[in-house]
């Protein structure tokens, strides 16, 4: 039997509006990013699609997200379970900083490397760094990155997926998936079979949903943006 999942990127941050590399901070949405979330719910309301349950990170914009398009859809009361395998991608050293001034000071190229390319990841994350995961008790007992490249982030959101997501999928339910740029970037890597150096053509818009039919092996059928007009390209569907 089909299933069908919905992708859900968060809404704007603040630091997407300050174009700051974000990573594992824990910023909150924007009046923007807010008026998405609640535009992503009305969307996802008029599929039509009867969702069973959510999966989403441990970061509050995600979680905030999630909320927000549930309120949305009058169903506050789907079932959520979330997880440190959804969060976004640990930014490393870079944590923080504005992404023009980097380029700025490291040139365009090595800042595209250390954004999009899919096995070099930043330089880690400074114990004198203002922003330090470790000794968040939400994430205790984790071994938290001191900094992720793309595959590093998929190494934790594809188990995910197989522990998880699949098996409930399996059940036959349907699921949202509120998370981030990069964690779900990975699970359309997956997902769609998309090559190492494709990957990085894949940018998923801020609060737009992304509804993937899939077949009961799991492999999706077909994939579209329900806010058409902020669409971006997607891969192939997987042979
Ligand atoms: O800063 C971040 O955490 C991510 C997502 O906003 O940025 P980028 O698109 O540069 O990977």
């Amino acid at each position: 039997m089909p299933r069908t999942l919905a992708f859900l990127r968060h809404g704007q941050s603040q630091w997407n509006l300050e174009n700051r590399f974000t990573g594992w901070v824990d910023v909150p949405l924007t009046e923007k990013g807010e008026a998405e979330a609640k535009k992503a719910g009305e969307l996802l309301k008029a599929s039509g699609v009867q969702f069973d349950g959510c999966f989403t990170s441990m970061l509050t914009r995600a979680i905030r997200t999630l909320n927000i398009a549930l309120d949305a859809m009058e169903e506050p009361w789907l079932p959520v379970i979330k997880d440190w395998r959804l969060n976004e991608r640990h930014y490393g050293g870079l944590t923080g900083l504005n992404k023009q001034e980097t380029r700025d000071k490291h040139g365009d190229e090595q800042v595209h490397i250390w954004r999009r390319s899919y096995d070099t990841p930043p330089p880690v994350l400074e114990d004198s760094s203002p922003f330090p995961s470790l000794g968040d008790r939400r994430y205790t007992g984790i071994d938290v990155p001191k900094t992720e490249s793309l595959k590093l982030t998929l190494d934790r959101t594809e188990p995910y997926w197989n522990e998880a997501i699949a098996p409930a999928l399996r059940q036959g339910q349907d699921f949202i998936i509120a998370a981030h740029g990069n964690s779900l970037r990975a699970l359309v890597k997956v997902l769609f079979q998309v090559a190492d150096d494709d990957i990085n053509k894949v940018e998923i818009p801020t609060g737009n949903p992304l509804l993937i039919e899939l077949d009961e092996t799991l492999k999706p059928t077909s994939a579209r943006y329900l806010d058409a007009e902020r669409a971006t390209e997607l891969p192939p569907l997987p042979r």
